[in-house]
């Protein structure tokens, strides 16, 4: 399904088809993964639904008892008819939750417990961490070559059985100048012996010793290639992870180039580490005993030979170098082909409904050409550079027969000494040449190097386990103090100057402002995507920037103005990021969230989703579910109804008065519909970067030329065109026509 889920693999040649997938459901979805601080499970597939339930204990709030029927609502198999009381609430009190001995205060300067992912990559990798911040690719060429012969080394013991076996198959090889020399030698003299042994058993032996120098290489190159699979596959793995665990900024400005990097440059950096380098050795065994041999049958002819060599090393230096710039260049260039095609596939139907088909075809023929002109570069280099070292080999070849035939004439070698020396030349003019492959790989391994240990080496602004532990039983008030806060990629512009604001614990505040005035960097801010500039926002007295990210945001429900669902299931996606919630929990807070419509579905819990398959309200209401089944302090909403029409806002709305109502969670939603922020307890109006105004609803909508007053018409005025406009439109929300319209996305998707 192209428009839902893409899977970019761009590229060229084989590395890119064998490239690794990554749907766009998952990248687009990595501002919801980051809040979910659900790094360690990537993929929906991967998340286990098990443990006890004991841990999120739901026991009744002090402040309102569970009605009696609740618990015969709590469904086990739910394809059963829908509970009849969508609204019954059953979001428990988080002061009744246990303590959880295990999360004590602990800082980062005592040793943890649990090794962090980052360092588990490091000692798997035997890699240790570079400096933070290099911002350029290609700046650390030389710390590079290091780093990729370390990539090796987990391999070292298939890698030295490799070189043991390549050892003995080009040892095999390199008898078969010699022998064919002599063979000439015994059939043009006609004696009696070859090499030393009757014809039959010297054939005999030699036929042996081929056999086990083919099986020496076919071993070698299995265990070499399987070794740089393993090398591929964990490198991806960790540059991954790596990348999981950056702020989301980061992803979102570069998600095409990171694939890039996973896919084409980790394919690279594989096969220079082990292919190359198990070449290149065996150019190197090759081309020393050739030359030693080459030495033993004829020195003079030998040095004449050796001529050659020094220039073309020097060629392939200078080419090894360009060649790494140009793949620098090359990847970069993928890069952006990839973050083009990527960006417009996963808006398609945009695409598709502004007839914009050509125009992006030109766009992206425009990236792929920048891409096909460096191709064209390097594609000409290498010619010209191969079409020199073959003439200088083959000029070469000409001057030692010439210089041989005449050796032959005078009687000082054989004939079989000379066919000998020429296939020794050909060997080692085939091994040097190899070095200079094994050299340009190498350079291109460095160029791919250079960007895959940039992605694994990057060290995120807000590292994942850094500072102390939240303990789940602590809770108090949260306190913006004086924010300041600009985004890194327009640092130009301040969009908070100076927030001031106190909420308390289990109060609910709706954030009110025109567009563009803040509300969701609020939100973000809180959330810890970014932090402030200046200020600071803290949580029961203590700045939330001490906590570790992860901590804090297991304490965040977030629900965001357009959900993201991933692929898979209804119980799946609302258990994202709580892999210990039972099928008991997910029912649970599919009641509170009023996702009634989940027990019409035809599997119920267990249909399969995607992206799409559900209505804007029904995914909403899934999102509320995800965010209340991890049993949050805090719910942060943003404009969770603004798309909504009014039955699904209705349903919506039902659903946050339960969780406002039971005053156990903060709940903080950024909103322009009255109907959502008329149920806040408190409204804090935002303007130009700072708090101009707040107070009850009520209060501030009295007051005679307030700021809130003079936006709620303007409101007014949106929804009552709005509400005209919908009218005319059948109502969707759970009506029999609304199951069925949902049953049929399913089956479409
Ligand atoms: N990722 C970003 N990078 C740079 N600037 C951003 C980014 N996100 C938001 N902004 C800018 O920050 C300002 C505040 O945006 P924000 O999304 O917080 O406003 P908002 O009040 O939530 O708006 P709306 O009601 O339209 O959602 C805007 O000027 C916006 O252009």
């Amino acid at each position: 399904m192209l428009g839902t889920s893409v899977g970019l693999s761009l590229g060229l040649g084989s590395s890119l088809r064998r490239g690794l997938q990554i749907t766009s459901v998952e990248r687009s979805g990595l501002s919801s993964i980051a809040g979910m601080s659900c790094r360690r499970s990537q993929q929906l597939p991967s998340i286990r639904i098990g443990g006890t339930a004991a841990r999120r204990l739901h026991t009744p709030s002090p402040q309102r008892s569970t009605p009696p029927h609740s618990s015969l609502l709590v469904r086990h198999n739910s394809t059963k008819p829908p509970p009849h009381v969508p609204s019954t609430p059953i979001i428990k009190a988080t002061t009744t939750t246990p303590v959880d001995t295990t999360s004590t205060l602990v800082t980062t300067s005592e040793p943890s417990a649990k090794p962090s992912i980052i360092s588990r990559i490091y000692s798997n990798l035997s890699l240790s961490p570079v400096k933070e911040n290099h911002e350029k690719d290609g700046e650390h060429g030389s710390s590079s070559v290091g780093k990729l012969l370390e990539l090796a080394r987990p391999e070292k013991r298939h890698l030295l059985i490799a070189v043991g076996l390549l050892l003995i198959s080009s040892s095999v090889s390199m008898l078969v100048p010699l022998t064919i020399g002599k063979l000439i030698d015994f059939f043009s003299t006609n004696s009696s012996t070859f090499l030393g042994l009757s014809f039959p058993v010297a054939a005999g032996l030699l036929a042996v010793t081929f056999c086990i120098g083919a099986a020496a290489n076919a071993s070698r190159a299995i265990i070499m290639r399987t070794s740089g699979q393993r090398i591929i596959a964990r490198v991806r793995n960790q540059a991954y992870l790596s990348t999981l665990r950056q702020e989301p900024e980061f992803a979102d400005r570069s998600a095409g180039d990171i694939v890039s990097r996973l896919s084409v440059d980790t394919n690279i950096l594989g096969e220079s580490v082990t292919s190359n380098l198990s070449d290149g050795l065996r150019a190197l065994i090759s081309a020393t005993v050739g030359v030693a041999a080459m030495f033993w049958i004829s020195a003079k002819l030998t040095l004449v030979m050796l001529c050659v060599v020094p220039p073309v090393s020097l060629g392939a230096v200078f080419y090894g170098r360009y060649l790494r710039k140009l793949s620098n260049l090359t990847q970069e260039a993928v890069g952006e082909m990839s973050k083009t095609a990527e960006e417009k596939l996963n808006a398609f139907k945009t695409v598709a409904a502004y007839n914009s088909q050509d125009l992006e075809g030109s766009l992206f023929s425009r990236k792929v050409d920048e891409v096909f002109q460096l191709a064209k570069k390097e594609a000409y280099m290498t010619g010209i550079f191969w079409g020199a070292s073959g003439l200088t080999g083959n000029l070469a070849m000409l001057c030692l027969l010439g210089y041989g035939g005449h050796l032959v004439s005078i009687h000082e070698i054989t004939v079989g000494d000379l066919t000998s020396l020429l296939m020794y030349s050909a060997y080692v003019g085939g091994s040097v040449s190899g070095l200079t492959g094994f050299f340009t790989g190498l350079m291109r391994g460095v160029g791919a190097g250079s960007r895959v240990f940039w992605l694994l080496d990057r060290t995120s602004h807000i590292p994942l386990d850094k500072g102390i532990n939240l303990p789940h039983s602590r809770n108090g008030a949260i306190r913006f103090e004086n924010v300041r806060f600009r985004y890194p990629s327009r640092k130009e512009v301040e969009v908070l100057k100076g927030i001031n604001m106190r909420i308390e614990p289990g109060t609910s505040v709706a954030l009110v402002g025109s567009s563009g005035s803040g509300k969701t960097s609020i939100q973000q801010l809180l959330s810890r995507f970014y932090d402030p500039d200046e200020g600071k926002v803290t949580f029961d007295g203590t700045d939330i920037r001490e906590f570790t990210p992860e901590s804090w945001r297991s304490r965040i429900g977030v629900v965001f103005q357009d959900p993201i669902l991933f692929a898979g299931t209804v119980h799946e996606n609302i258990a994202y990021g709580s892999p210990d919630a039972t099928r008991e929990d997910v029912e649970d807070a599919a009641r509170a969230a009023n996702c009634d419509f989940i027990w019409n579905l035809p599997q119920g819990f267990d249909t399969l989703i995607g992206k799409a398959s559900l209505s804007g309200g029904q995914r909403q209401r899934i999102s509320i579910a995800r965010a209340l089944v991890r049993n949050p302090s805090i719910l942060l909403l943003d404009e969770a109804t603004s798309a909504l029409d009014s039955a699904s806002e209705n349903a919506v709305n039902a659903a946050i008065d339960d969780i406002i109502r039971q005053k156990n969670i903060t709940v903080i939603l950024a909103a322009h519909r009255l109907s959502s922020i008329a149920r806040a307890e408190r409204v804090v109006v935002l303007e130009n970067g700072v708090v101009s105004e707040e107070g009850r609803y009520d209060v501030l909508s009295r007051r005679e030329g307030s700021r809130f007053r003079t936006l709620m018409a303007a409101q007014l005025l949106v929804e009552k065109s709005s509400k005209g406009a919908e009218a005319s439109q059948p109502e969707e929300e759970e009506s029999p026509e609304s199951t069925e319209a949902t049953r049929l996305r399913l089956e479409a998707n």
